[in-house]
């Protein structure tokens, strides 16, 4: 079996290694959630890497295994194995996802995973499952329109933070998230692991980073239009989610601890990101050449700041993580960035954090269509204009609700927003090389825009 995962497992999105060849894919566990034809099993894998300084990343998969494959499932086909017949993908199953369902609905416990239900959570348990496609670093299945359950890949130790803060958020009657129905959990080596969640599956929703890329399509086709004056102008949406992005913080604020980050907190962040650019030039090479520029940042950064507030938040905040629904803005994958200890994800952090993540985003939308083609500069600028009456109208909505505009923090955003697009240009060397331009692009703009002092 260790073969054939060591094959499959680079070809899967999620996979988290598309940099580096995988020498061996060590199975640590097998455990048996059902044992009838066809087997439902839980695996933990870890993936053996080249650069053999790094610990091998474990992988959190659920296999099926059948006597013989049906043609419906070929494209979910891992192979032939001796002992347990032809294994493949389970989630592709509707008739082994639709046992997670029961599993979490009847809240029970087996072979070490326990299937837990949200108290109160009333859902159908025998809806029938479909596994959505699409650029994520997880896996998920939606039940009959009526839940989604989300299955983490890349597994670290400790209650995975999308739990904690989906779970605070619906019982504190947030609108601006889908309301947690159950999880699957599991001890591995007396450590806990959160192996996946259940939420309200918001049907009529659209995702944010479509929405925005039809937008910017539309002001592309319009080469003479400014950004303002094409229909599908995004600037009235962007503001509805910076309102929305602060809402949130709001409410984590009141219902989770706070705190206030001095002079030793903003040491520790600066040497953290100062730490992450190295580990990213080690990994993405065209970084080397802006190193003493990123760091001068992080220094106008460190001398500037004398303390920040601090709270739980988002962690990961881009377009990819709303919905726009008929009645707003709804926030999902509250886990921080896939692959970070659980400790960092779950640590206080200061809300300007998601708020650069999504500034970096609105950039992410305004240049993705142009990546990889040689630019005419009347596109370049639309691009630009789009991107800055984005960020100007979340910032703006922002401000409504908290007390400040964002944008009043320069030299933290500017901090921010660089360490993003560091750890962006990480992310996508290691799942999607060809996508790495795009976050290289916004590095040189942003350090550009700081040479001219904007
Ligand atoms: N509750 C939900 N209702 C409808 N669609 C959802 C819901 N949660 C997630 N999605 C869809 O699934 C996609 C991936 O979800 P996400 O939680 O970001 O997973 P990942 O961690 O794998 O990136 C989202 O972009 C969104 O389109
Ligand atoms: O899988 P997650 O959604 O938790 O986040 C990871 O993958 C994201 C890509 O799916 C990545 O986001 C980057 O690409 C987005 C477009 O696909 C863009 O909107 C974001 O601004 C950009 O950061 C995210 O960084 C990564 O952690």
């Amino acid at each position: 079996m260790e073969e054939l995962l060591r094959a499959w497992l680079p070809r899967q999105r999620w996979f988290a290694g598309k940099s580096s060849a995988v020498h061996e894919a060590r199975v640590r566990e097998v455990r048996v959630l059902r044992e009838d034809d066809p087997m439902l099993l839980h695996a933990f894998v870890e993936a053996v890497t080249e650069s053999a300084s790094q610990a091998p990343d474990c992988y959190h998969i659920l296999l099926g295994a059948r006597r013989t494959l049906p043609r419906h499932l070929d494209a979910a086909r891992i192979g032939r194995s001796d002992e347990y017949g032809e294994i493949y993908d389970a989630l592709h199953d509707p008739e082994l996802t639709q046992h997670l369902l029961t599993a979490i609905h009847d809240d029970v416990e087996r072979a070490g995973v326990r299937f837990r239900r949200e108290p109160g959570a009333e859902f159908s348990p025998d809806a029938p499952g479909r596994l959505l496609s699409g650029e994520q670093s997880n896996t998920s299945v939606v039940f009959g329109d009526e839940t989604i359950l989300k299955i983490f890949r890349l597994l670290v130790p400790g209650v995975n933070p999308d739990l904690d803060v989906t779970r605070a958020l619906t019982e504190a009657g947030s609108p601006h998230v889908a309301p947690l129905c159950g999880w699957m959990e599991t001890d591995i080596a007396g450590e806990p692991y959160t192996l996946g969640i259940l939420q309200r599956y918001l049907r009529t929703g659209s995702d944010g980073w479509s929405l925005a890329l039809t937008s910017v399509r539309d002001l592309f086709a319009e080469g003479d239009l400014h950004a303002e004056e094409v229909g599908g102008d995004f600037a009235a949406e962007a503001e509805r989610l910076g309102v929305a992005t602060a809402e949130v913080h709001r409410t984590l604020a009141h219902v989770l601890p706070t705190a206030t980050g001095g002079a030793e907190f903003v040491e520790q962040l600066t040497e953290a990101m100062r730490r992450r650019l190295q580990a990213a030039a080690d990994v993405v090479p065209a970084l080397a050449a802006h190193i003493t520029e990123i760091q001068q940042i992080y220094d106008t950064f460190r001398r500037r700041t004398s303390e920040l507030h601090l709270q739980r938040i988002h962690g990961d905040l881009h377009l990819g993580q709303v919905m726009r629904t008929e009645y707003g803005w709804v926030f999902f994958d509250f886990e921080g960035e896939p692959g970070a200890r659980i400790e960092q994800r779950a640590a206080l952090a200061s809300p300007l954090r998601d708020v650069a993540g999504m500034l970096r985003s609105f950039d992410y939308a305004a240049h993705y269509l142009l990546a990889g083609h040689t630019v005419p500069p009347q596109l370049a600028y639309r691009a630009a204009e789009w991107s800055a009456r984005n960020r100007a109208a979340f910032c703006i909505g922002y401000a409504k609700v908290a007390d400040h505009d964002p944008r009043e923090e320069d030299a933290v955003l500017r901090a921010f927003e660089v360490d993003k697009a560091v750890y962006e240009t990480m992310y996508e060397m290691k799942n999607r090389p060809d996508w790495v331009g795009i976050p290289l692009g916004a590095l040189e703009r942003l350090l550009a825009a700081e040479h001219r002092g904007s």
